[in-house]
């Protein structure tokens, strides 16, 4: 049971973790921060937060876990601000879409890492932001990803697993840098593929023409086009080295694409197209 919870950021991901552990009743008190009171006082009125607080320090204060829910670029900062106020015997947990970055903030903004803190990372989301998004199932049966540290106290470690546990998440632990080079691949660069895309046929297309001819296939691949520019610059900037190497990787095959194409090469085609085919129905099964 967490007595006080505190998360920092109350949007799309901070709203729905706090919703789902209230509907799981293991949470006596939900407090929020974050920059703008406009959202905090939306956050109460949605019942997504007991109450909130503008002041970093007065928000953590009696928190037996405290969530960093902020963009990438932020998590520094609330870290810097609350180094002083923090229970020595608190957990402290992210969401960030990247990890060695945040690791790397909290050890800047305390000074040191502390033994409560446990990065994290929920591999669910929309393409949607802000608190009014949030919803409390979004975490049901998806993978939660916890990459503990040399520095990690155990009890926090299992006080965070449980908490993700409460929401229905299924928990897997594995190292920052193994993380970083997985999710580059698998999250990171499809969205910078759909960002890419949907910007090329823009800037080609006069007046917009060219969409109202696109339809399924189009709006499939692009529907993560539609998140928040911020969170992905973020992201593209904390976790730069991965993304350049499988984007470098990508970059070969989509050569080797364009030259079989151009050479007219079916065979070479449909080898890569059944390739993928096969792969994506067994992962989609
Ligand atoms: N959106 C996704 O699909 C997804 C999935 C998994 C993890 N994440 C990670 O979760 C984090 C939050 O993403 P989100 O989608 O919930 O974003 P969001 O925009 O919905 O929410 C972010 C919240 O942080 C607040 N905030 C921004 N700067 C702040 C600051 N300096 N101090 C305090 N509060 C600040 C905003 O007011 C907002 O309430 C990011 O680190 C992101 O990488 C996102
Ligand atoms: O489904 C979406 O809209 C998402 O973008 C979610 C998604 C992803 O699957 O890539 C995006 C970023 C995260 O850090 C985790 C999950």
């Amino acid at each position: 049971m967490i007595r006080r919870l505190t998360i920092f950021g109350v949007g799309l991901i901070g709203g729905s973790l706090a919703l789902a552990l209230r509907r799981a009743g293991t949470c006596e008190e939900v407090v929020g921060c974050s920059r703008s009171e406009d959202h905090l006082r939306q956050a109460v009125e949605l019942g997504v937060i007991d109450r909130y607080s503008l002041d970093p320090a007065e928000a953590v204060a009696g928190a037996d876990m405290v969530v960093l829910a902020v963009p990438l670029g932020a998590m520094g900062g609330v870290c810097a601000a609350i180094r002083d106020h923090l229970a020595p015997d608190a957990a402290l947990t992210d969401v960030g879409s990247a990890k060695g970055s945040v690791v790397d903030a909290v050890r800047e903004g305390f000074g040191e890492l502390p033994h409560g803190f446990v990065p994290g990372h929920p591999i669910a989301g929309t393409e949607r932001s802000g608190v009014a998004a949030a919803f409390p199932t979004l975490f049901q049966g998806r993978r939660v990803i916890l990459t503990p540290l040399d520095t990690t106290d155990i009890g926090a470690l299992a006080k965070v697993r449980t908490m993700w546990e409460e929401t229905g998440a299924v928990v897997e632990s594995m190292s920052v840098a193994h993380h970083d080079e997985i999710l580059a691949a698998t999250s990171h660069l499809p969205h910078l593929l759909a960002f890419g895309l949907v910007d090329s046929l823009a800037r080609m297309g006069e007046r917009d023409e060219i969409f109202r001819y696109a339809a399924g296939g189009f709006r499939d691949f692009t529907r993560i086009a539609s998140s928040d520019p911020v969170m992905w610059r973020d992201i593209c900037l904390s976790n730069r080295e991965a993304i350049l190497s499988v984007m470098a990787h990508y970059q070969e095959d989509l050569t080797m694409i364009t030259e079989a194409v151009s050479r007219g090469d079916g065979e070479r085609l449909l080898e890569i197209f059944q390739r993928a085919k096969a792969a994506r129905d067994r992962f989609c099964e």
